[in-house]
């Protein structure tokens, strides 16, 4: 039978035919490769990213301080052992120009780095990049002392004409759509000329372990941070100026991309074991221990990894992921196979990330005969029993990966585009199939 064009991006969605028993070795994490990045490339001295995560939005990072004068060089690590990016600063160059693609850590994280370019630095990026929140970042520099070109939108695309140096100073946020506003202006502030006094003055905060994953980076480069929890005021980070320190950094698998594969073995009551999950992170993946505990696995954090196992049954929740909203379409999915319904909460600004990711969850799993409503800040999930057809992803990874989860339970589940996975882990389909020992 002639295959239909508008079916060759659609990826049958295994099946599972019993539990999976398996071991995935997960690539290093997005957030922690592209902080490194940063800092590497603001450090005074050459730095190593070992085992660095290579996805669209590592390399477009890498690339856009590439294009500032940064090198950063294919190597292997002091030691011999594993690929590794050796990074080595440089004076921050303009003219220049940036794709950010739709990544919101190059978005948001870069502006304050191209403020200190001695030229103009252009950034654009993919038309979803468009509608994603960076006036926080974009008032923050210019109440800092940077001159920016925009169209009054405070989104992209913009030009950010650095001027070699930047003031700095304390500065207002409302951090309430992205914790990035946050990180970005306290990634740069130690080579800001009076360092950053960021204050959030927003009603919520999302991602907050996100912002210690920053301060956490930021300290081990030597830089002066003090916080809320070290005493500071609330809502206030403040970052001292120095010189930062090259590191030798090798880079935790990312554990929100270790989701898809701890819900495989709850959904068939298998088990996975993650090697080199960290037993101390700031990565906000880590609460997968405790949220797929409650919703019937169980979990030991071994000297190998993280083993986790399914019980056969999978239970509803009521969650607030406002801290760890990256993992939300990866409950949703599980929630969907549930015995008893769920709520997930504290998730508003979802609706500005890759898509909107609470609208693209409701109709994509409804598509499938679910039962899924939107509330004013997250989901309730009434599971039933589902049926295949095409899952569309939206151009959102975490959607391509929530499709495969439901695909694990439900026959003839078709995914749209699973190749948008390469936004953060681009070997999604051979890893699954690997784990399904197919
Ligand atoms: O700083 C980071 O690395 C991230 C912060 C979070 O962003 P928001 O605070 O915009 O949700 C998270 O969702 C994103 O995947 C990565
Ligand atoms: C929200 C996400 O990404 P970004 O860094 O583009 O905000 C995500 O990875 O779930």
């Amino acid at each position: 039978m002639a295959q239909n064009p508008a079916d060759t991006a659609l990826w049958p969605a295994p099946h599972a035919s019993g539990a999976v028993d398996a071991t995935v070795h997960v690539p290093g994490s997005k957030s922690v490769t592209n902080r490194a990045l940063v800092l590497a490339a603001l450090a005074s001295e050459p730095g190593w990213l070992r085992r660095p995560l290579r996805s669209r939005d590592t390399l477009l990072m890498a690339g856009a301080l590439r294009t500032m004068g940064v090198g950063i060089e294919e190597g292997v690590g002091p030691d011999g052992t594993g690929e590794a990016w050796r990074v080595l600063p440089a004076g921050l160059r303009g003219p220049a120009t940036v794709d950010v693609g739709n990544a919101g850590t190059v978005m948001r994280f870069l502006p304050p780095v191209a403020a200190l370019a001695d030229g103009p630095v252009r950034f654009d990026g993919d038309p979803r990049s468009y509608e994603r929140p960076l006036n926080g970042v974009i008032d923050a520099l210019r109440v800092l002392g940077a001159r920016i070109d925009d169209d009054g939108r405070g989104a992209l695309p913009l030009t950010v004409h650095g001027g070699g140096a930047l003031d700095g100073g304390p500065v207002e946020v409302d951090a309430s759509s992205s914790s990035q506003f946050v990180s970005a202006l306290l990634l740069s502030g130690p080579r800001f000329n009076q360092g950053v006094e960021v204050r959030h003055i927003g009603s919520t905060l999302p991602s907050v372990p996100h912002i210690r994953m920053t301060v956490d980076m930021l300290r081990a480069v030597g830089a002066q941070v003090d916080t809320p929890e070290s005493g500071g005021e609330p809502n206030v980070w403040r970052v001292t100026p120095g010189a930062l320190l090259g590191r030798d950094l090798t880079i935790e698998p990312d554990l929100s991309n270790a989701q898809p594969f701890l819900a495989a073995a709850l959904v068939t009551g298998g088990k996975v074991l993650i090697p080199d999950w960290p037993a101390r992170t700031t990565q906000p993946g880590d609460r997968l221990r405790e949220i797929f505990t409650e919703m019937g696995g169980s979990c030991e954090l071994t000297d190998y990894g993280l083993v986790f196992t399914g019980s056969g049954a999978i239970h509803g929740i009521d969650v607030d992921l406002g801290d760890v909203g990256e993992l939300t379409p990866g409950v949703a999915a599980v929630a969907a196979l549930a015995d008893s319904p769920s709520t997930l909460r504290g998730v508003a600004h979802l609706r500005l990330h890759e898509t909107d990711r609470l609208a693209a969850l409701t109709k994509e799993i409804n598509e499938l005969g679910g039962d899924v409503t939107e509330t004013a800040d997250g989901l309730r999930i009434r599971p039933r029993p589902l049926h295949g057809g095409v899952f569309r992803t939206y151009e959102d990874h975490r959607m391509a990966t929530a499709g495969a989860i439901i695909g694990l339970a439900v026959e003839g589940v078709r995914i749209e585009n699973v190749a948008t996975t390469a936004k953060t882990l681009p070997d999604f389909p051979e890893l699954w199939t690997g784990m399904l020992g197919a």
